[in-house]
């Protein structure tokens, strides 16, 4: 039910306004792509593309955003869907009629596109969700020690194929991890060996002095050690030089299974950013609330 030009009759400019909005917020700080890209997926992922995700807690509500699985999520992605919200709502035939949920869409393919990835029409109509619990997001996000079954099953559960999770995890082309979230790969991997075997030694050792044993929790480091600022198929191509920082991305590459896939990405962008389009597009679709399900907030981090 979803569909293009959504808002062709009841706000005619809401992607235009986003897209200004999101431009202003990029040039203030390049941190935006990541972080509104990451939200977009973790809202996704739980009860559908509905901006749960946003909502704040309240005394008598803990919200999807302070479970621990999302409390690494950057506050820059809340301020730009905000700050499109209110510049959709500063006009006023558009007032209240641009769903949170759109916003964030909108705001996604924009930072994408901003940071040299590829263009896409996106798809619209969502209505914003009516919960946001915190015990909700138990189980239902990927953890970066996952392994391709893993992966796999939980992409599935959404209807994504494990072509459309390769594509997607192509995001970790942008952005940042903190270090707890890979230490066991660098520090104490097995009894065999205390490096993981499947990561680059040289970049190994990188990391290690990027992030020391007692390294202060708040450090981030880039997820793409070449090309961290552009969103671009470079992600592949560390893969095949076992520069995943992730478990769950260098997986990609040593499972046999996706191999092929990564292989073809990692030499061609054009196949990569057509499937990359096809996923995101299929990631839009999910759990999308229509109806009495939902509605349009006024602001995106608070229910009605
Ligand atoms: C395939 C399974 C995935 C796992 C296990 C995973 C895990 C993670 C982890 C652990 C981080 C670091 C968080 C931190 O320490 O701050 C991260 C960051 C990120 N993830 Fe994923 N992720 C996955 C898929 C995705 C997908 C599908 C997208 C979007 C389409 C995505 C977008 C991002 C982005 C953009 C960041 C950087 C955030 C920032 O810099 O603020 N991830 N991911
Ligand atoms: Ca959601
Ligand atoms: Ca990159």
């Amino acid at each position: 039910q979803l569909r293009q030009n959504y808002y062709a009759k009841t706000c005619p400019n809401a992607e235009s306004i986003v897209r200004n909005a999101v431009t202003k917020k990029f040039r203030q700080t390049f941190v935006t792509v990541p972080a509104t890209i990451r939200l977009f997926f973790h809202d996704c992922f739980v009860q559908g593309c509905d901006a749960s995700v946003i909502i704040q807690s309240t005394g008598s509500n803990k919200a999807e955003k302070d479970h621990p699985d999302n409390l690494s999520l950057a506050g820059d992605g809340f301020d730009t869907v905000i700050k499109a919200k209110q510049a959709v709502d500063a006009v006023p035939s558009c007032r209240n009629k641009v769903s949170c949920a759109d916003i964030l869409a909108m705001a996604t393919r924009d930072v994408i596109a901003l940071s040299g990835g590829p263009s896409y029409a996106v798809e619209l109509g969502r209505l914003d969700g009516l919960r946001s619990t915190a015990a909700s997001v138990n189980g239902k996000l990927p953890h970066p020690d996952f392994n391709l079954n893993q992966l796999n099953s939980m992409f599935a559960a959404h209807g994504l194929t494990q072509t459309d999770m390769i594509a997607l995890s192509a995001a970790h082309t942008v952005g940042f991890s903190h270090c707890s979230k890979f230490s066991n790969r660098i520090y104490n991997f097995s009894r065999q060996s205390a490096v993981d075997p499947t990561l680059n030694r040289a970049y190994a050792t990188q990391l290690q002095q990027m992030c020391p044993k007692n390294v202060d929790p708040r450090i981030a480091i880039n997820m793409d050690p070449n090309t961290p600022r552009a969103f671009d198929n470079v992600y592949y191509k560390n893969l095949q030089q076992g520069k995943g920082l992730f478990t769950s991305d260098q997986v990609l590459f040593t499972d046999r299974r996706s191999k092929p896939v990564v292989d073809a990405w990692a030499a061609n962008s054009n196949t990569f950013n057509s499937a990359f389009i096809t996923a995101i597009t299929k990631l839009g679709r999910v759990g999308v609330k229509t109806g009495r399900n939902g509605n349009i907030r006024r602001n995106c981090d608070a229910f009605n």
